[in-house]
């Protein structure tokens, strides 16, 4: 199978005297659906910026498609990759609409208007990510929620063959997350689009992932299916929690439910 992303004997420090990344080594294979889990300050967010080439490692180096992403052209990489990140702070007032056509910049050459087709796919976007009704409003007067969604929006409105993607549900309610995540997956499925994300939920990414990059202090504990994952060692080990393990009969994942409730 082709890899999509490697990541090759990485390590990263924002200080040198305190590592936060220490030998990351492993791919994520083409069109596969990929989850980065693990405590906070573990070092997910900053894995991310390393790999969409926003941080530069101490060590190692990052491959998009076996190239090394710091040699690759910024509008060559975001026609390949597209990255949301936390947070979303946009200090001008532009509406939601113009901030997911901003999507389309590396399709568009210097000074070029936005033509009919990138109009159609910003708004084929929107309507994916239940932002369409949106579209007038400002940015900054929107919701946390609806925000995060419409930054998925103009992600996708990038067409990219990999999809970087930091807490993308955090903000979200039950409904919206399983909407997003699913629509992930029918990309994913149906595109052979790459999904990397982040997650908390270890529950949703047990459904959702071909595969889970467990991450502890800043090491990678484990990359594997979730069913290897996903033990009640495992998860003691790293998240210090005792948990129940349930399957569902419909699938074979592992689902965790703690034990530690008073
Ligand atoms: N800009 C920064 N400067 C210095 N240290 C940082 C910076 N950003 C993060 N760190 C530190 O790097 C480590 C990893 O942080 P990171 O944000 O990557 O973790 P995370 O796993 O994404 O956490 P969370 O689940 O809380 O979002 C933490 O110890 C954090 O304090």
């Amino acid at each position: 199978m082709k890899n999509s992303v490697q990541i090759k004997e990485l390590e990263f420090s924002y200080d040198r005297a305190i590592e936060v990344l220490d030998y990351i080594d492993f791919s994520i294979p083409k069109g596969s659906f990929v989850s980065v889990l693990g405590p906070n300050g573990s070092g997910k967010t900053t894995l991310l910026k390393n790999i969409c080439n926003l941080l530069k490692p101490n060590k190692g180096n990052v491959l998009i498609d076996n190239k090394d992403v710091r040699t690759i052209k910024y509008k060559e990489l975001a026609k390949k990759m597209a990255v949301v990140h936390q947070g979303n702070d946009i200090r001008f007032n532009f509406s939601v609409f113009d901030i997911v056509l901003m999507g389309r910049f590396p399709y568009l050459k210097k000074f070029q208007q936005e033509q009919k087709v990138d109009i159609e796919v910003a708004k084929k976007a929107m309507k994916n990510t239940s932002t369409w009704h949106l579209k007038e409003k400002n940015i900054n007067e929107i919701s946390g929620g609806e925000k995060q969604r419409v930054m998925i929006a103009r992600a996708l409105t990038q067409q990219p063959e990999i999809l970087l993607l930091d807490e993308p549900i955090s903000h979200l309610d039950i409904k919206h997350q399983i909407s997003i995540l699913n629509l992930c997956k029918k990309l994913n499925t149906e595109k052979s689009l790459t999904i990397l994300t982040t997650l908390h939920d270890i529950n949703l990414a047990s459904r959702y992932s071909d595969y889970i990059v467990l991450l502890h202090e800043g090491k990678v504990k484990i990359v594997d299916t979730p069913e290897k994952v996903i033990t009640k060692e495992i998860i003691k080990e790293v998240y210090g929690v005792d948990v129940e393990l349930i399957k569902l009969s419909e699938d074979s994942r592992p689902y965790i439910i703690p034990k530690e409730v008073f």
